[in-house]
């Protein structure tokens, strides 16, 4: 990247050429999300969208844990603020817009159009697991606790694990009794519903499999990689009709890139290698 931007919570780096590492960087807090936090993500992953530079972000947390989820004090001062409004209609206006504010925050990590590899470790509880919902690929050390912890402070999900995570789960039995009780969960059960691909013994060993996995998809053409992440997320927003709809007319503008040449004879020259 030309400059590293800098923020206040949040740390980034750039770990190999075109791969950015975005850490959560309250680790005394074990990196709740204030509405700082929050405001930074969005600000952090608008910018990487553009970054011409940047092709693939690597998101983790400083010190002992990814996220511990929503910061419970903001969260406190947030419900007194609206204890002031005596009106019940406006309280309900004020209310849904801070919950808005929230979802879009998160979103962006969703909406932004490079991949984005979650590496967890430690705990990865309540918004925790809302931010992990919004990446492309979760990685996980071994170590991790989880808990979709809304239920036990009166919430139903509402920044990403209730919105996006039944697209995306393989065992939906488990996923709902986790809701419901919100317990904690290890690495195997996360595996089981298919919140996380991958486990590693150590936190080091995960952020290297992170890094190297943003690497190789670094290497490969930003247009197909884009234009893959931009209709996975159409696909699972739409129906399959919509789908083919929409990608035929996405190819018919990507199908003139050069990367096609290039890709087709870097193809050929690997089958010639391997008669040999
Ligand atoms: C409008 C949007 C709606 C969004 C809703 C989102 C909901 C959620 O995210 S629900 C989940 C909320 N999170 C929690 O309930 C977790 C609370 N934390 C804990 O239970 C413990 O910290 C934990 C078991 C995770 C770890 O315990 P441990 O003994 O290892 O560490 P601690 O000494 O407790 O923590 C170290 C310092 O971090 C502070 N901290 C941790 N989590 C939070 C948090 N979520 N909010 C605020 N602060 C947090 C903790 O207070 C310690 O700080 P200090 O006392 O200053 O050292």
């Amino acid at each position: 990247m030309p400059s590293i931007p800098r923020y206040e919570t949040l740390k980034l780096s750039q770990p190999k050429p075109h791969v950015t590492l975005v850490e959560l960087n309250r680790p005394t807090k074990l990196n709740a999300m204030n509405l700082q936090l929050f405001d930074e993500l969005k600000t952090c992953f608008e910018q990487l969208n553009i970054e011409k530079e940047c092709r693939v972000i690597v998101l983790t947390g400083s010190g002992r844990a990814f996220s511990t989820g929503i910061d419970i004090e903001y969260l406190s001062a947030a419900a007194a603020e609206s204890i002031e409004i005596d009106d019940i209609a406006r309280k309900a206006l004020h209310v849904r817009s801070m919950i808005e504010r929230t979802q879009e925050c998160l979103r962006a990590v969703d909406k932004c159009e490079k991949p984005v590899i979650a590496a967890i470790h430690g705990y990865c509880i309540g918004a925790g697991v809302d931010l992990s919902a919004c990446c492309d690929i979760r990685y996980s050390a071994r170590d991790t606790i989880f808990s979709i912890k809304e239920v036990d402070i009166g919430l139903a999900a509402d920044i990403g694990t209730l919105q996006i995570l039944p697209k995306l789960i393989t065992d939906h039995s488990l996923f709902h009794e986790l809701v419901f009780t919100s317990r904690t969960f290890d690495t195997n059960e996360a595996q089981q519903i298919g919140l996380i691909s991958h486990v590693f013994d150590t936190r080091e060993a995960l952020l290297d499999a992170a890094i190297s996995l943003a690497n190789v998809i670094a290497h490969k053409s930003p247009i197909a990689v884009q234009g893959s992440k931009i209709n996975l997320n159409y696909a699972r927003d739409h129906t399959v009709d919509d789908n083919f709809t929409f990608v035929r007319t996405w190819n018919s503008a990507m199908l003139l890139s050069e990367d096609i040449v290039k890709g087709l004879m870097a193809t050929s020259v690997s089958k010639e290698k391997s008669k040999l």
